[in-house]
């Protein structure tokens, strides 16, 4: 479905010049059901909402996403399974001894903000499977270079890897729906991304934080959910229960509560787009802190470009007044050094 831009010879200064220090205190909730109108002018509606979030914000919430509830439903009953299992057996699963960090991270396993003294929340990681996809759909069997590391799953778990697999392939789904809106919100050809996004390249992850004990008023714990942080890929999709938690830092600094709104998903932009985009598209702070006395499930997935596509900024998000920030690396070089990095105090090595 092409989108023939208007004449816009300005363009390169006009997305260039379109960076904003503005602050927010919402996030806004964006309906996409026109993602695939036939009409291109609801498209480039829905891609101008898109845009204003991605400048501002950086997070939104998306109404009319397509993830059957079911297959949500179905995901969280079966990660609060595997969390319950012994601790002992989710270790044969430790992401340490995989490559490319598939698999279990154990409570404080990772420390997300450098500052902080390790995440209170488990976590399981998963990546493409192969042989489910192959099964599922036509595409090629592929090699993802730096990041290359094939799942690990939990033995005698029913239903398991299937509920977790139907899920990651609803998303993956919304994911391919969101690319073209994100190229149209950048005044692209809808198909920029399509090249670079031939075998998706998304870790998903299943996430369990139990309730943190309350902080005494004016101080700061060191140990929360999740610390802050910014996401490396494009963009993350994520699902939260309704424990809510999750807050994001507007400009001025404060955080602003991502309360769980029903039938819909939090998207947020990560590193990889702030790259593409000289930082014109926000990958904004965010982390979880989870006071509600509740145990809180949430199911990151996380987008980005095929491995060994290089992060080049988007001619027209440079200019004379906005030269390139960024070192060019593949996107696989990029998310390996982001890993290594937030796994590095737990590692054995
Ligand atoms: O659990 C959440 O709500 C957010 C998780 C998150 O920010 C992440 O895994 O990067
Ligand atoms: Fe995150």
């Amino acid at each position: 479905m092409a989108f023939v831009l208007p004449d816009k010879p300005d363009l390169g200064l006009l997305l260039a010049n379109r960076r904003t220090e503005s602050t927010f205190e919402e996030i806004p909730v964006i309906d996409i059901q026109d993602a695939k109108s036939v009409d291109p002018t609801l498209r480039r509606q829905l891609a101008d909402h898109i845009r204003d979030a991605c400048i501002n914000v950086g997070f939104f919430y998306v109404k009319n996403h397509g993830i059957p509830e079911e297959d949500i439903a179905n995901t969280i009953k079966a990660a609060k399974q595997f969390f319950a299992l012994p601790e002992s057996t989710k270790m044969g699963l430790d992401i340490h001894k995989s490559p490319n960090y598939k698999g279990y991270t154990a409570l404080l396993g990772e420390n997300t903000d450098v500052s902080g003294l390790g995440d209170l929340h488990e976590g399981f990681d998963i990546g493409w499977e192969p042989r489910y996809f192959s099964e599922h759909t036509n595409s090629p069997a592929r090699t993802d270079g730096v990041m290359t590391g094939a799942n690990v799953w939990p033995e005698d778990l029913s239903g398991f890897k299937e509920a977790v697999l139907n899920y990651y392939h609803s998303a993956l789904i919304l994911g391919q729906l969101l690319f073209p809106l994100f190229a149209l919100a950048l005044d692209l050809p809808e198909n920029y991304f399509d090249d670079k996004t031939t075998k998706p390249a998304a870790i998903m992850r299943l996430l369990h934080y139990p309730p943190q004990n309350p902080t005494p008023v004016g101080t700061h714990s060191r140990q929360i959910g999740i610390g802050a942080h910014t996401d490396y890929e494009c963009f993350t999709i994520l699902w939260q229960d309704p424990a809510g938690g999750l807050q994001v830092q507007n400009t001025s600094g404060k955080w602003v509560d991502a309360v769980p709104i029903a039938g819909t998903l939090v998207v947020n932009l990560g590193d990889q787009f702030a790259r593409w985009t000289n930082d014109i598209f926000k990958s904004t702070l965010h982390r979880v802190v989870n006071r509600s006395g509740l145990q809180r499930y949430s199911i990151p997935l996380f987008f980005g470009t095929d491995y060994e596509v290089l992060l080049e900024p988007i001619p027209t998000c440079v200019s004379p007044d906005s030269p390139a920030k960024y070192e060019v690396i593949t996107a696989g070089e990029y998310v390996k050094s982001r890993l290594e990095a937030t796994y590095a105090h737990s590692s054995k090595e």
